[in-house]
C-alpha cells in the first residue's frame, strides 16, 4: 500500500479531482510525491489543503505531461483535493497530426471524367490546400510517410504507419491518416491490434474518385475526418474511419465495393454520421470488445522501420474452390511461417485438404472464409486441438494480421487458438 494515496473523485473529459490523503506516519520524503497526469495547461487548484500539499504545475515540472505532489506534512491525518482542470476547457485549438501514405485521394487522372487508371501525384500539402479553412477547428502539423497506391502497402509501410501514430500519441488530440481504400481495413486492424491509443482518436480517411475527377470525394472526407479528429466526443474510440460521411469502427470495416463512393460497409453497424458540420454518435464511446493488444518491440525511430520489418513472419493466403489443390499447401509451407485459407462456406474444404493441413502440424493453418459475411465455427474444423485453427468471423486478411501478429509473439498454437476464439467465437 502506498504511504501516501491519491484517489480520483471525479474524471471526466475537462476535470479531473483528486483526493490526496496521508496514511501512515514514517513517511520519508520520497514517499511524499505523487505522480498525476496533466499537461503543461493545466490548471491546478488547490482545494480543502488540510495536508499542506505543494503542487508543482507540469510547467514547472520539467515541462513534463506530470505533475508532482509534495505533501509537507505527511504525518497529518487529512485529506487535500486537487483539482485539475484539463486544458479543454483553456481556449487552446486541439492539435491534429496529419500523416499521408497516398491512395486515390493524393492521385490525378489526365481529365475530369477519369475514375480509373490515375495514379497518386499530389502530397499532403496539396490535399489540404484543397480543404475549407480549418484555422478555427485545429492546429495541424503534417508528415508524408508514404506517397503510394495502397496496393503498394506492405509490412514496411505498415510498421512506418505505426511509427507515425505512436510517436504522435503523446503530443497531439488527434491523428489523421490519409490511405488508399483497397488495402486500408488491414492497416486499420494492424493498428487497433497493437496501438493503444488511450482516448486520442486515430482516424483514417481516402476517397474513391481521384482528385482531378468531377465531384471528387476527396477534399469533403479528409475534412470531415479532421473534424473528426478535433472533436471531444471522438475520444476514446479507438481507430475510427471516415469516408462517405459515415464514421466507423477500423476493426471491423471491410471494403465491400470496388468502385462506388459508398464502398465500405460494416455489418457490426456504423458508429456516426456527419452532416453540415455535426458529428452525430449513435452509441457512447465504445471500443471493439475482446481485442488482444500486441506488443511490438520495436525502435520507433524513423530509420529503423526497414529494419523492423523483417519482424513480422510471413504469412499468406489460400482461396479455396472446386477442384482445390491440396499440393499447394506443400508449396507455400516451405516459404511461409502460416497460412489462411478462404474455405468454402463455413470452413468447408475437400477431405484431401483437411488431411494435408493436419499433416503440416508445425505450421498454423487457419480456417477463414470466402463468404462477406458469417463466420468459421469451431466445429467445422477437422480437429479441434492441432495446428487448425477457426477465424471466426474474420475475412481472410484480417486473419492474415491477427496470425502474423500471433507468429511475431510466439504464442503456442493454444494461445492463438484463445485469440482467435476470444474475439471472435472462432
Ligand atoms: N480508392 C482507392 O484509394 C483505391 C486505390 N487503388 C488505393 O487503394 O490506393
Amino acid at each position: 500500500m502506498p504511504k501516501v494515496e491519491v484517489t480520483t473523485i471525479c474524471s471526466d473529459a475537462e476535470n479531473s479531482l483528486f483526493t490526496v490523503s496521508s496514511r501512515k506516519d514514517q513517511l520519508t520524503p520520497e514517499d511524499n510525491s505523487i505522480i498525476l497526469p496533466t499537461s503543461n495547461d493545466d490548471t491546478l487548484t488547490v482545494i480543502n489543503n488540510n495536508l499542506d500539499t505543494n503542487c508543482k504545475p507540469a510547467s514547472e515540472n520539467g515541462g513534463t505531461d506530470t505533475t508532482t505532489i509534495i505533501t509537507t506534512n505527511p504525518k497529518n491525518q487529512k485529506n487535500c483535493n486537487i483539482k485539475i482542470t484539463k486544458n479543454a476547457t483553456s481556449n487552446r485549438l486541439p492539435r491534429i497530426k496529419i500523416l499521408g501514405t497516398g491512395g486515390t485521394i493524393a492521385s490525378k487522372g489526365s481529365n475530369s471524367s477519369q475514375t480509373a487508371g490515375y495514379h497518386v501525384d499530389l502530397t499532403i500539402q496539396e490535399l489540404l490546400d484543397a480543404i475549407p479553412d480549418i484555422s478555427e477547428i485545429c492546429e495541424i502539423e503534417y508528415e508524408q510517410l508514404c506517397n503510394v497506391d495502397s496496393k503498394e502497402i506492405s509490412h514496411v509501410q505498415l510498421l512506418k504507419i505505426y511509427k507515425g501514430i505512436s510517436n504522435s500519441l503523446q503530443k497531439f488530440d488527434g491523428i489523421v491518416i490519409t490511405h488508399g481504400t483497397d488495402t486500408l481495413a488491414e492497416t486499420t486492424f494492424f493498428i487497433e491490434s497493437t496501438i493503444d491509443c488511450g482516448e486520442v482518436p486515430i482516424v483514417f480517411v481516402g476517397s474513391m474518385r481521384p482528385s482531378t475527377s468531377v465531384s471528387a470525394d476527396g477534399p469533403m472526407n479528409l475534412y470531415q475526418a479532421i473534424c473528426i479528429a478535433s472533436d471531444a466526443k471522438s475520444k476514446n474510440r479507438g481507430t475510427l474511419v471516415s469516408l462517405n460521411d459515415q464514421i466507423s469502427a477500423g476493426y471491423y470495416i471491410t471494403k465491400t465495393n470496388a468502385n462506388s463512393l459508398d464502398s465500405f460497409n460494416v455489418r457490426q453497424g456504423y458508429l456516426g454520421n456527419f452532416v453540415n458540420n455535426e458529428i452525430h454518435y449513435y452509441y457512447p464511446p465504445v471500443k471493439p470488445q475482446g481485442i488482444t493488444k500486441f506488443k511490438l518491440n520495436i525502435d520507433k525511430s524513423e530509420s529503423e522501420a526497414d529494419a523492423d520489418a523483417e519482424l513480422l513472419p510471413p504469412v499468406c493466403i489460400l482461396y479455396a474452390h472446386q477442384s482445390f489443390d491440396s499440393t499447394l499447401l506443400d508449396l507455400v509451407a516451405t516459404r511461409y511461417k502460416g497460412i489462411v485459407i478462404a474455405t468454402m462456406g463455413a470452413g468447408s474444404l475437400p477431405d484431401i485438404v483437411n488431411e494435408k493441413c493436419l499433416e503440416l502440424s508445425n505450421i498454423p493453418i487457419v480456417y477463414s472464409k470466402r463468404s462477406m459475411d458469417g463466420m468459421v465455427p469451431i466445429a467445422n474444423l477437422p480437429n479441434r486441438c492441432s495446428n487448425v485453427i477457426a477465424g471466426g468471423y474474420l475475412n481472410p486478411e484480417k486473419s492474415r494480421i491477427l496470425l502474423q501478429l500471433c507468429l511475431y509473439s510466439k504464442y503456442s498454437f493454444d494461445e492463438m487458438r484463445d485469440i482467435f476464439n476470444g474475439v471472435y467465437g472462432g
